[in-house]
């Protein structure tokens, strides 16, 4: 993370927690009661460090309910949305209906979204376009496998899927944009990129931004890294200077574990 002089970040850092297939409604209450809770009693300024969850559909509409009766200050959004706005298209949910129920980012091209549902770049652009009409910030994810880690080619494979999920929309279009690097090899896993590799693809993010936009544009981005993101890695994980927060699975299930994360300037030692 970057931050100017008297200590402000220069972007705000954003903890996100990607809940999967995981928690239902039910739960979703509970965790986020829970989640909420710690955090005040951490005294978390949600100015200072944006904390925010994406659970299932499902769930939607009670942590809806509930941020809105308790006036909770975390931010919410869904896990993926469709690239139509009605019609018959079975199971898929628009961006229309999540926008009502108060989400406010969606996360696209998951790299379980790529691999398992195969989204290519072109359903993530047009993803990207339906989110952008219904003003849900996108949060887009990008990164690569084993494979292309390994034959070296990662740097060009992230760029790559940025360039083609942004093709054509215009600086102002995604003055919401959220990226986050996730390098699939480390995902769930256990294994982490060492925060060298996530400032490495957090900085050519950030450089292949401001070659297709402008450096002001670039510096206004805030770019995520996700992959076995916890307590204890976090800290060393923010301190590159592009890295401007994480992109939480596992680890987002546990309301005081997901917390002690977004308070992750207590385990900074200066
Ligand atoms: O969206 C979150 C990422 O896929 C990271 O998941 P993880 O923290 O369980 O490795």
């Amino acid at each position: 993370m970057t931050t100017t002089r008297d200590g402000a970040y220069v972007r705000r850092p954003l903890i996100a927690g990607n809940w999967k297939m995981n928690m239902d409604h039910i739960q979703a209450i509970a965790l986020v009661q829970k989640l909420a809770w710690t955090l005040d009693d951490a005294g978390h300024d949600y100015g200072r460090v944006e904390v925010s969850v994406f659970p299932p559909f499902t769930d939607l509409r009670s942590v809806q309910t509930l941020v809105a009766g308790d006036k909770l200050s975390l931010t919410y959004g869904a896990q993926d949305l469709s690239a139509q706005d009605s019609g018959a298209y079975t199971g898929d949910i628009p961006g229309g209906f999540l926008a009502k129920l108060g989400c406010t980012q969606v996360l696209i091209g998951h790299s379980e979204r790529r691999e398992i549902h195969h989204e290519n770049d072109e359903l993530i652009h047009a993803k990207i376009e339906a989110a952008l009409r219904h003003q849900l910030s996108p949060l887009l994810c990008v990164g690569e496998g084993l494979q292309v880690r390994e034959a070296g080619d990662h740097v060009r494979h992230t760029l790559a899927q940025v360039e083609a999920a942004l093709q054509g929309f215009t600086a102002e279009q995604l003055s919401e944009l959220v990226i986050a690097y996730e390098p699939v090899w480390a995902i769930g896993t256990g294994k982490t990129a060492g925060p060298e590799d996530a400032q490495e693809l957090a900085q050519a993010i950030r450089s292949k931004l401001a070659e297709l936009y402008t450096a002001e544009f670039a510096d206004s981005v805030r770019v995520l890294y996700g992959g076995s993101v916890k307590s204890s890695n976090v800290a060393a994980i923010l301190e590159g200077a592009d890295v401007d927060g994480a992109l939480v699975g596992g680890a987002s299930l546990d309301a005081e574990e997901f917390a002690k994360i977004a308070q992750f300037e207590k385990h900074i030692t200066a």
